[in-house]
């Protein structure tokens, strides 16, 4: 998969041999509603024997016209996952364009005719329902004037789960409110974090339940506070694990949130590897323990509900 990143005014001319089958989207999550998008281009591309591309954006649209804080800035996949997740898919090229006011504020025909036919020489241009192109106004019904016979336009139909459409924004919900099992059935995969095992406080082996403290990507938006069961991976090997996002509220207010996370049979000092936690099933909410031998029975509490969760799947 070749990724092309562009910067608007469009100058390079990337002189692509043949017509591409163009699939176009944010794409945040690459959730079963994107993949239908992308999956409906594959076909079309197979059919056609045309390679696919996908057209998306570095950043949210919201981002050139108002300020975002805390979660609202933070995405479902970050770059690298996005693209790796395209590449599964089996697309062939990437059109990674930097989404700024200069290029929200081209006409919707200009950007059909600067990028959709002049530089990505578009033969198909697939997208979901909803889609916008730069514009607002820009949306799917419209793209056949605009395209104006030089290419054909495929609008797909949302994808339902339990009568409701599939979104990055019903994705983002049910992260922020502990919701995890909706979250991997919409993605049609787990959630997952990356990050790398830095150092705590040292308390965990005196509480008999020794913690990797995980330093992750920022820009990723993480499950909400609570305890959950994880798998994960360090190096290749994958490990059963019970996590901990929040406060650490028992030791003191205003903590800064931290994700730590108790490895069932595991004995190792790992400080320094990278980590992928997925995320599989919440527990319970965090509390205020009154004396830490109130937290070590909810601990072992929580490590029986892990070893039944794991027994069962
Ligand atoms: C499964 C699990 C559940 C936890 N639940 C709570 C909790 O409800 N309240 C709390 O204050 N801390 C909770 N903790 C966090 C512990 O306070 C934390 O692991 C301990 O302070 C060790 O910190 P350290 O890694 O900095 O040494 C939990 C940790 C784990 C692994
Ligand atoms: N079962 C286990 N789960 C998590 N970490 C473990 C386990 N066994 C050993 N370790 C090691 O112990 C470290 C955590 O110990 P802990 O006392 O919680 O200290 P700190 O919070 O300062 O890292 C981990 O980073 C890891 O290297």
């Amino acid at each position: 998969m070749k990724i092309i990143k562009i910067h608007h005014p469009l100058k390079k001319e990337l002189n692509l041999s043949q017509p591409l089958v163009i699939a176009m989207g944010f794409f945040d999550g690459l959730h079963l509603g994107h993949q239908k998008v992308i999956n409906s281009a594959r076909e079309i591309s197979e059919k056609k024997n045309l390679p696919l591309a996908v057209i998306t954006y570095d950043h949210k649209p919201e981002l050139v016209y108002k300020k975002m804080q805390g979660n609202d800035k933070r995405y479902i996949t970050v770059y690298q996952d996005k693209m790796q997740l395209l590449n599964q898919l089996g697309v062939d090229y990437v059109f990674y364009i930097n989404y700024s006011y200069a290029f929200q504020s081209q006409s919707p025909q200009m950007f059909v005719d600067d990028y959709l036919v002049q530089n990505f020489n578009a033969d198909t241009v697939v997208a979901g329902f909803d889609h916008t192109y730069g514009d607002k106004n820009a949306d799917m019904d419209l793209l056949p004037t605009y395209a104006k016979h030089r290419f054909e336009v495929v609008q797909v139909a949302p994808n339902l789960i339990n009568n409701k459409k599939i979104s990055s924004t019903r994705i983002r919900r049910n992260l922020e409110d502990g919701h995890i099992e909706t979250v991997n059935k919409l993605l049609g995969r787990h959630f997952k974090n990356d990050g790398v095992i830095v150092h705590g406080y040292a308390r965990g082996r005196e509480l008999g339940y020794p913690t990797i403290n995980i330093d992750y990507d920022g820009l990723q938006m993480m499950p909400s506070i609570g305890v959950y069961v994880t798998k994960v991976r360090i190096g290749n090997e994958w490990f059963e694990g019970m996590a901990s996002i929040g406060r650490n509220e028992t030791f003191g207010e205003n903590n800064p949130i931290t994700l730590e996370i108790n490895l069932l049979n595991f004995n190792r000092n790992v400080y320094g590897e990278t980590v992928r936690v997925e995320w599989l099933y919440k527990i319970r909410n965090q509390v205020k323990f009154t004396g830490i031998d109130n937290l070590i029975k909810q601990m072992d509490q929580d490590k029986i509900i892990t070893e039944r969760f794991f027994k069962n799947i």
